[in-house]
């Protein structure tokens, strides 16, 4: 597989007279294989959109490398910009045009044939309202419309920063299936959003940005698995036995926690040993399970944004966990 987008070691510091000096992205890494869809996550201010808008030559970095397609940017955007699609904060369109007028004059301007708007409205499901103008839309409408508008050129590479806001479910549902086409056309896609669940069923693989550094990546498999805790689940055929058989378990080393009809247990480097310390004592074990994290458990723990009880938790306040990988290219 090849990289159609690598960042490095990316530094942004915003410094404005009000606020001081805020650093944005602190040696953010990310690297994006042909052909995936890439999830880009993190909690708001986590530093995504500045990065983005940084890939794309709108922010100046302060330190740091990008390829874009294997060329160096900003200093070779002007020959990648044609396979590069995007949507970076809601696009703004006259009101008063159609979407197929709109379309038609952005076509003109990129040099692209008129007869690609059409495809990219039948893409996005826009084909029947193609002729109403865009201020009767819905906000989701307006969103299939940008999305269109990303499209155009026919991209190798397309960057979307939050494609499903505003979609209602069946939209969020076309949204998946068109990104999913997309990449089996061959399209790399990175889109940015908080829909966890939405980003674990699209993607191939994922960055999770905390405080402007990477805090996770791979396939989404590999960082489900890699920051999975080891913490079981255990049933017993009697109930009333559980308090016993934490007793049993906590005396060998685990951490022990009595739920209302099952056991969390943690800390054991082979959990069947559970199995045969309870029944030693002849207690049966009905049930012993991994308990699965999904990305969303992932996600609040390494950005150290899951609520706590009684707190209301600032846009800046995450935490930084876990180191940052080590970033060398190609990784
Ligand atoms: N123009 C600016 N001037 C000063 N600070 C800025 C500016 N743009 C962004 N920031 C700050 O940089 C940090 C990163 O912001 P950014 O917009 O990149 O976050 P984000 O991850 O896209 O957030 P969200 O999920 O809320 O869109 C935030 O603390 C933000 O306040």
């Amino acid at each position: 597989m090849s990289a159609v987008l690598e960042i490095q070691g990316l530094e942004k510091t915003y410094r404005s007279r009000r606020r001081g000096v805020r650093k944005a992205l602190d040696g953010f890494d990310m690297v994006v294989e042909a052909g995936q869809v890439h999830g880009f996550l993190g909690p708001n201010g986590s530093g995504k959109t500045t990065t983005l808008r940084t890939v794309l030559g709108l922010i100046k970095p302060h330190g740091g490398r990008m390829t874009i397609l294997g060329r160096e940017v900003p200093a070779s955007l002007p020959e990648v910009a044609g396979q590069v699609g995007a949507i970076v904060e809601s696009p703004q369109f006259f009101p008063h045009f159609s979407a197929r007028d709109t379309l038609s004059l952005l076509a003109d301007a990129g040099g692209v044939d008129r007869i690609r708007v059409g495809e990219v409205l039948e893409l996005v499901g826009l084909r029947d309202r193609a002729k109403d103008r865009v201020k009767t839309y819905s906000l989701g409408m307006k969103q299939r419309l940008a999305v269109a508008s990303a499209l155009l050129k026919n991209p190798r590479l397309l960057i979307l920063d939050e494609p499903a806001n505003g979609l209602d479910p069946g939209g969020i549902r076309e949204m998946r299936s068109l990104m999913a086409d997309l990449a089996a056309s061959g399209m790399t896609v990175v889109l940015s959003s908080h829909i966890l669940g939405e980003i674990q069923l699209i993607c191939d693989s994922v960055t999770i940005i905390s405080r402007g550094r990477r805090v996770a990546h791979g396939s989404v498999a590999d960082v489900l698995a890699s920051n999975s805790s080891s913490t079981i689940r255990v049933r017993l055929e009697a109930v009333s036995d559980l308090p016993a058989a934490a007793q049993l378990i906590t005396g060998v080393g685990a951490h022990v926690s009595v739920e209302n009809d099952h056991l969390l247990v943690s800390g054991l480097d082979r959990p069947a040993f559970v199995t045969r310390v309870l029944a030693e004592r002849g207690y049966w074990v009905s049930e012993l399970a991994p308990m699965a994290a999904d990305l969303e458990d992932v996600f609040l723990q390494l950005t150290g944004t899951a609520p706590v009880e009684g707190a209301h938790r600032q846009v800046d306040q995450s935490v930084a966990v876990g180191a940052p990988a080590a970033g060398r290219w190609g990784q």
